[in-house]
């Protein structure tokens, strides 16, 4: 389990000569990330989704508040990955995918059989892409590549930010599909910011705004009963065929 208390983060923002004022992208926050569900987040961008991810999964380490793994503030060397919208941070550019998948392998000790495995859960046929140079992969087969490695190592949390932002609706599907076949064994937190894709994916919901979880509960009850205004106007924007303009 992860739990945060009073999380904050905290910028300093120029507004004039020798003159600075403080800026709360996370604004003192406090919840649970509960195990063996897929725990989704939403908000408007710039509301602090990517700054919570980083904080989570060790990458910030410049923050107020605790944030606990397991009730610990040490995790586990394989406690959490971490799959960024941008697959160019965590990739080589210039070596094929059975580089990464071999070196992905040899680091965390795993099989490379499971590991194939792994990669072919993402519905790419590893004979057919073992050669390919990731520069030459789409930005969608390079997501897919970056989020396989993420769980070669089985990590008790995976955190996706935008993670499959590239993909296209079907693969998509496919790809939030794996995760709830995963969740029992790799916990996710994924970030999204449209609540119709998050509501698909998710058991439980974060919206945030402003750095503030500002209401959460289950996926049923934030899509059907939203309580706060702002989680109704995400609901009510979000792009629906039937209410085009
Ligand atoms: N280095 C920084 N200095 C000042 N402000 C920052 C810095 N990094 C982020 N912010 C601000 O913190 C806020 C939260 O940013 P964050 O990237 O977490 O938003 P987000 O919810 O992930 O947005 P998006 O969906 O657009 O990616 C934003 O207003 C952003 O401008």
């Amino acid at each position: 389990m992860i739990k945060i208390i009073n999380l904050t983060k905290k910028y300093k923002i120029k507004t004039g000569n020798f003159r600075y004022s403080d800026f709360y992208a996370l604004d003192n926050i406090s919840t649970i990330f509960k195990e063996n569900i897929i725990n989704g987040i939403t908000g408007s961008s710039g509301s602090g989704k990517t700054t919570l991810a980083n904080i989570i999964s060790g990458y910030d380490r410049d923050y107020s508040g605790e944030v606990l793994y397991d009730n610990s503030q040490e995790k586990k060397y394989d406690y959490i990955r971490y799959v960024f919208q941008d697959p160019y941070i965590s990739l080589n550019m210039v070596k094929t995918v059975e580089w990464h998948i071999m070196t992905a392998s040899e680091l965390n000790n795993v099989d490379i059989e499971s590991s194939i495995k792994k990669f072919e859960s993402t519905r790419l046929d590893y004979d057919d892409y073992r050669s390919k140079y990731v520069n030459t992969l789409s930005g969608g087969e390079m997501q897919k590549l970056a989020f396989t490695i993420a769980i070669i190592p089985d990590p008790k949390y995976i955190v996706l930010d935008e993670a499959f932002s590239m993909l296209d609706p079907i693969n998509l599907f496919y790809m939030l599909s794996l995760l709830k076949s995963i969740r029992k064994t790799i916990s996710v937190i994924y970030i999204d910011h449209d609540i119709n894709r998050v509501a698909f994916a998710s058991d439980y919901i974060y919206i945030l705004n402003k750095g503030r979880i500002i209401e959460e509960n289950d996926t049923d009850t934030i899509m059907n009963k939203p309580e706060n205004e702002y989680t109704k106007k995400l609901i009510e924007y979000s792009p629906d065929y039937k209410k085009r303009i």
